[in-house]
């Protein structure tokens, strides 16, 4: 088991330590506020209920977390260590001090930091190679971008590692090999917010009419596409250059302040946040977390279908989950077949889940779709056999509701061949959330030749591959709840 050590455990420590935890490291927390690990039992509820389900595969179990009175007791056998104090250098420097006098020489030391230079960081410490600038965003626990920033110090292995390490947690790491205040990102949203400053500053725009003006247009544009992507769309069809030629002067126009900063006045600031508490507080800080979590969840989700920008890393990162797991081969590589066979293992995702506060009805049909293709690709009906003429079409389904699922559940479905044989193939399904069965689907499907549409025999190789199942598991009783209708009450 990987273990990390969290050094403040803040909003970003926070985050991190989910973000650890939920891909199955260890976390040993240190942060001398007494509050801490009630702030990061919050965190986690959010994260647990969110980070799993943007996985269509396994994730691995959670690790252990623990809090530590001593520095140098929470960095005791980690190799990651994220530091997340306040962002003051000389808190930080005396930090890195306590750290490198007790932890392993080989472990990382990230920093959060949003605008110091790691040359900054690493200057007058005991190993400055040890540290990079690992900056992330809040959520960190669902948005993947980590600015990797490191200096000469850094050799390439050392950077290749924390990549690594990175990529395995589901994340994104950018290396920014020039350094540079603030990185790439923060000086990028440090120009929107000065410039929305001096909007609300000068009564142009309420903090409300700033906010809709980004999440209206160019916030959901900017989500998928980034900036010079969506400009050279926006270029027509001669692109980048006829968008530069036609945009670009405007930019010497006076529409912008630039690097002005207004002064924070008390009153600006009450300014800002009357409109703000009008704006939005209705909602506590902790609703705010969960509406936006639900609305990340369901933009990146949306994403995977297109296989695009995060949405794309998400996929690959499923690809690495399912890698080696049960979850893929056929029946000669899946070992025991005597027994229900796993078909499915992921967690509930936050946008499976309805007005009812639990997993609607019509995503228990996607959960045991998802085991049926399974099962079909294990004896053979893969993608290569479909598109050379064959597959199975459903002729009926049967659910039950047996207990409630909610957001972020991690479910197993284990799958019985109850007939398969020739053009029939009848399925029986069991979903479980570890020991307790939560509902059932059994599904009678035919083999059909896709060109005529009739029903057709499958493949020699699939009629093996289902003998083969049916006399593993010939011993087996009926199950509960199997050939069932809709009866009238009593
Ligand atoms: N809040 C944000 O949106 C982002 C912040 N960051 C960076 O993350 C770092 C932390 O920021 P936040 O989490 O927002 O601050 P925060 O104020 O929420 O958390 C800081 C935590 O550090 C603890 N702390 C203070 N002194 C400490 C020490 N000597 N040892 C251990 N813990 C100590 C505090 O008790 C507190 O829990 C900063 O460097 C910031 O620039 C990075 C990305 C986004
Ligand atoms: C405001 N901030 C500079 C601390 C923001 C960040 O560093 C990244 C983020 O999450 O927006």
């Amino acid at each position: 088991m990987k273990a990390a050590a969290i050094i403040g455990g803040g909003v970003i420590g926070g985050g991190w330590a989910a973000r650890f935890l939920l891909n199955g490291w260890d976390v040993r927390v240190f942060d001398p506020d007494p509050d801490a690990e009630r702030k990061i039992g919050e965190v986690m509820a959010n994260a647990r209920r969110s980070l799993p389900g943007l996985s269509d595969a396994p994730l691995p179990e959670e690790g252990r977390l623990s809090f530590h009175a001593e520095m140098a007791d929470a960095v005791a056998g980690a190799i990651w260590i994220q530091e997340s104090v306040p962002e003051r250098l000389e808190i930080k420097h005396k930090v890195f001090a306590e750290l490198q006098a007790a932890c392993h020489p080989d472990a990382i030391i990230g920093s959060s930091t949003s605008g110091f230079k790691p040359s900054e960081l690493q200057a007058g410490a005991a190993r400055p190679a040890q540290i990079v600038v690992t900056h992330p965003f809040n959520p960190v626990y669902l948005l993947p971008l980590i600015e990797l920033v490191t200096t000469s110090a850094n050799d390439a292995a050392q950077v290749a590692r924390a990549s690594e390490q990175l990529t395995e947690l589901g994340m994104y790491p950018m290396h920014v090999k020039k350094e540079i205040d603030a990185h790439i990102a923060d000086r990028f949203l440090e120009a929107v917010w000065r410039e929305a400053l001096w909007l609300v500053k000068d009564g142009i725009a309420t903090t409300e009419e700033i906010d809709e003006a980004i999440r209206m247009g160019f916030g959901i544009r900017w989500a998928q596409m980034g900036l010079f992507e969506t400009y050279r769309v926006a270029g027509g069809e001669a692109g980048m250059k006829h968008f530069m030629a036609q945009f670009g002067p405007a930019l010497k126009w006076p529409w912008t302040k630039l690097t002005d900063v207004p002064e924070f006045t008390d009153e600006l600031v009450d300014l800002i946040a009357d409109q703000s508490d009008a704006q939005s507080g209705a909602h506590s800080i902790r609703e705010l977390e969960r509406i936006r979590d639900n609305n990340l969840v369901a933009m990146m989700r949306a994403l995977k279908g297109q296989d695009w920008g995060a949405g794309a890393l998400l996929n690959k990162q499923d690809t690495r989950l399912r890698d080696g797991s049960p979850l893929t081969g056929g029946v000669d590589e899946i070992g025991d077949l005597s027994q229900p066979i796993l078909t499915v293992a992921r967690a509930v995702p936050l946008d499976w889940t309805d007005y009812n506060g639990h997993m609607n009805e019509a995503k228990y049909l996607e959960a045991f779709a998802a085991a049926t293709d399974r099962f079909m690709e294990l004896i053979g009906c893969d993608a290569g056999y479909i598109a050379s003429g064959g597959s199975y079409f459903t002729a009926e389904t049967h659910i039950r509701h047996l207990a409630e699922v909610h957001a972020g559940a991690r479910i197993a479905i284990r799958t019985r061949m109850l007939v398969g044989e020739g053009k029939k193939l009848h399925l029986f399904h069991s979903m479980y959330e570890g020991d307790e069965l939560l509902a059932t689907g059994e599904s009678f499907m035919l083999h059909v030749d896709l060109k005529t549409r009739r029903p057709s025999p499958p493949s020699r190789e699939i009629e093996a591959a289902m003998d083969q199942i049916r006399s593993a598991q010939a011993d087996l009783p009926y199950p509960d709840g199997a050939g069932m209708a809709i009866r009238q009450p009593g």
